[in-house]
């Protein structure tokens, strides 16, 4: 079966109350678009708030703990998140890899969590500049992402964002995210059978609604993981419109 595909904005350490009108706009946008599944993943303080807020679009969280609960002090684990209304979680973002030193096992064991209670999630792989100009970014990435995957594929997607396109700018080639997208595709294959061919492999880094519909259009492409143009319904709306005119061509 065709899936639809997969729109999330990722709003990072971005979005106060006031911003919640955007995300309102984006939802009322969405219904006019509804061959495409859009989400947005607020800052923590926010889920609860927008899950109230919206009716078409999805609500995810950007990270959660490994375990349940326990003594670990301004961490929020999966069974929070899903209490507070999320349907999904984000993990493995470079930026959590970056900042908090999270591993490919506490990304395996972050996605595990979040299944265990039925939240989706959305694992995030890529490679730095310098391991693409060694020319090894596939090879690479490949072995991160089967270094993460969680034991079962159960509502999961997965993320591809090379480190040096998020919030630069600068995008793949076309033909380069097309190479990548294979190779993650045979990794899901070789892990999960036939239900790695259901996954859905998003694109993400510098993504804007001039550049999402030739994006969107490489094969293995199953949306886009979006940062800065998610913001605002301005930057956020054509990007969903650009995915939903790709399903109708
Ligand atoms: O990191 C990203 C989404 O998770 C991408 O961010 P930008 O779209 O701002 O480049």
């Amino acid at each position: 079966m065709a899936q639809r595909c997969y729109v999330v904005g990722n709003w990072k350490m971005h979005g106060m109350r006031a911003d919640l009108s955007e995300a309102r706009a984006i939802d009322r946008a969405s219904l006019r678009l509804p061959k495409v599944e859009v989400a947005i993943a607020p800052p923590a303080t926010l889920i609860a708030t927008l899950r109230e807020t919206v009716t078409q679009i999805g609500v995810g969280a950007q990270n959660c703990h490994r375990s349940e609960k326990g003594a670990h002090t301004g961490d929020i684990s999966a069974p929070m998140l899903r209490e507070a209304g999320a349907d999904f979680v984000i993990v493995g973002h470079s930026e959590r890899r970056a900042d908090h030193g999270e591993t490919n096992d506490d990304v395996k064991a972050k996605a595990e969590a979040a299944q265990a209670v039925d939240l989706g999630v959305i694992l995030c792989v890529g490679e730095s500049e310098e391991q693409r100009d060694s020319g090894e970014a596939e090879e690479i990435v490949a072995r991160q992402l089967a270094d993460c995957l969680p034991a079962s594929a159960q509502r999961l997607s997965v993320a591809y964002e090379p480190i040096w396109a998020i919030g630069t700018g600068r995008v793949p080639s076309v033909q380069d995210v097309g190479t990548m997208h294979k190779w993650l595709r045979a990794v899901l294959m070789d892990r999960y059978g036939d239900e790695g061919k259901e996954i859905r492999i998003l694109y993400g880094g510098s993504v804007k609604g001039d550049n999402a519909a030739e994006l969107l259009s490489v094969p293995e492409v199953g949306g886009a993981l979006v940062g800065g143009a998610s913001l605002t319904a301005d930057g956020f709306v054509p990007i969903i419109a650009a995915a939903s005119a790709l399903d109708e061509g």
